[in-house]
């Protein structure tokens, strides 16, 4: 049986705009209110999915959502038409209004947390999306979320779907961005690492002053339980409030991990070296390599700027192990001199590819939030939808689908456009066809 980590990149909505939401992520902060072009960012990301098609990975595509949210707006008492609905909310709370306008769930690394068949006591893959509790916009994306994975991983002999996790802070959970899977093979048992920024229900632990903790640990006791996960396959380790309080807003903007690697900076984690301890304990006999960038190379606000972490750690078929980093990366000389010299030294890592995601990259976005890592073996790939796996006629299809539905240019006040709306669900309707997910968008189903 062969088995593949496949990728499931977010297509970008056609709403894609910078409207300053997410308070802990200095990205979104600092470019708040700057025209956008969600052409250019929709395209930026097939590119990346072609390319990593075209290295031999196995890619997928998982479809954005409807945006703006009129059903959010009625729950929160705006009433007639659409057009009123759009108008009242945008005249009278357009705070409420951007949020609900957002094309967030692009950043698939949050749409759910995945465990493979290896790892889980039925022997399914297991889903749970992410509640995204700690901001409203993103709160917003569980349900379809849900649906859509629910439509994409069908078949009840492979694939288990959970609810996501209550609606409140004290479970907010953010997904894969703060989950990483270490494993000999894809298809072994692996070793499943849930980072969570602060305790819901022990104030007596330390947690960030300045920014939120969007993960809790208590979450992400909740998800390795509904996954049926054992003690014997799961590490709890917190993040560093310090790096939270630097913009470090999930784990996966300073570590990630691939195989036998994990790739952090010094100041990632809590407790760093009795937890390191436990995962090589839980790996097994082989080592895990332990890749720690010192401070002295590259502070956390390079870190944070660049997103040196937030790269994708894949191996491709010729079994080269890569990092995809964004070309803030490349741009940036103290950590692109880091890079150089990584691919040189004593490790795993031999490969660096750079790609321009920067549409993504203003809102705080890199390669590795744009991604939903989904381990499958090959009959359960079979089962899995195959029209939304990356091929050479897919790219042109949504290439030429972008072209046709896109705005080339959006600002915030753009938003209150009607047409904007009538363009979405024009767009999101023709896409639903291409990947044959059926009626998964609410606007489908009135
Ligand atoms: N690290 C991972 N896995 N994901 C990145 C998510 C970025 C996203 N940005 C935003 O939602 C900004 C939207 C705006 O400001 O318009 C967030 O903060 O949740």
């Amino acid at each position: 049986m062969q088995h593949f980590e496949v990728n499931y990149d977010g297509l970008v909505g056609p709403t894609h705009n910078y409207a300053g939401l997410s308070f802990g992520n200095v990205a979104s902060l600092a470019n708040a209110k700057a025209v956008s072009s969600p052409k250019s960012a929709a395209l930026q990301g097939l590119m990346k999915m072609k390319a990593l098609h075209d290295l031999g990975m196995k890619q997928g595509v998982l479809a954005p959502q409807e945006r703006p949210d009129i059903y959010a707006l009625r729950r929160l008492g705006f009433t007639g038409t659409d057009g009123e609905v759009l108008y009242k909310a945008a005249t009278e709370a357009p705070a409420i209004f951007q949020a609900v306008c957002s094309a967030s769930s692009m950043w698939t690394a949050n749409a759910a947390t995945v465990s493979p068949s290896a790892d889980t006591a039925n022997g399914k893959v297991h889903f749970t999306p992410a509640n995204l509790t700690n901001k409203f916009h993103r709160s917003l994306e569980p349900v379809t979320s849900g649906n859509i994975l629910k439509a994409m991983f069908a078949h009840e002999r492979y694939f288990e779907h959970h609810t996501h996790l209550p609606d409140n802070e004290h479970f907010g959970d953010e997904g894969a961005a703060n989950h990483t899977r270490l494993c000999e093979q894809y298809g072994h048992a692996g070793v499943e690492i849930f980072t969570y920024g602060r305790y819901a229900f022990d104030s007596s632990q330390p947690a960030p002053q300045k920014f939120p903790a969007r993960q809790t640990f208590e979450a992400s006791q909740a998800i390795a339980r509904l996954h049926g996960l054992t003690d014997d396959n799961t590490v709890y380790i917190q993040q560093n409030p310090d790096v939270i309080d630097q913009g470090v807003f999930h784990n996966d903007v300073i570590a990630v991990g691939n195989q036998n690697v994990l790739f952090y900076h010094e100041q990632a984690f809590r407790d760093t070296e009795q937890k390191f301890a436990e995962i090589q304990q839980k790996f097994g006999d082989n080592p895990v390599h332990f890749i720690e960038v010192k401070t002295s190379e590259v502070s956390v606000q390079d870190a944070v700027s660049t997103y040196l972490f937030n790269t994708q750690l894949i191996t491709p078929p010729d079994g080269i192990m890569t990092i995809i980093a964004p070309t803030e990366c490349e741009e940036n000389p103290r950590v692109k001199a880091y890079l150089d010299s990584l691919v040189e030294r004593d490790n795993p890592i031999k490969r660096v590819k750079f790609f321009d995601v920067k549409q993504s990259m203003r809102n705080g976005g890199g390669p590795a939030c744009l991604r939903l890592r989904v381990a499958l073996n090959d009959e359960e790939l079979k089962a899995a939808n195959p029209n939304c796996l990356m091929s050479d006629s897919l790219y042109k299809r949504l290439t030429q689908w972008v072209d046709k539905h896109y705005r080339e240019e959006l600002a915030v006040d753009d938003l209150r456009d009607p047409a904007l709306l009538e363009e979405s669900r024009s767009a999101l309707d023709e896409l639903t066809q291409i990947l044959k997910l059926g009626s998964v968008y609410p606007f489908q189903q009135d």
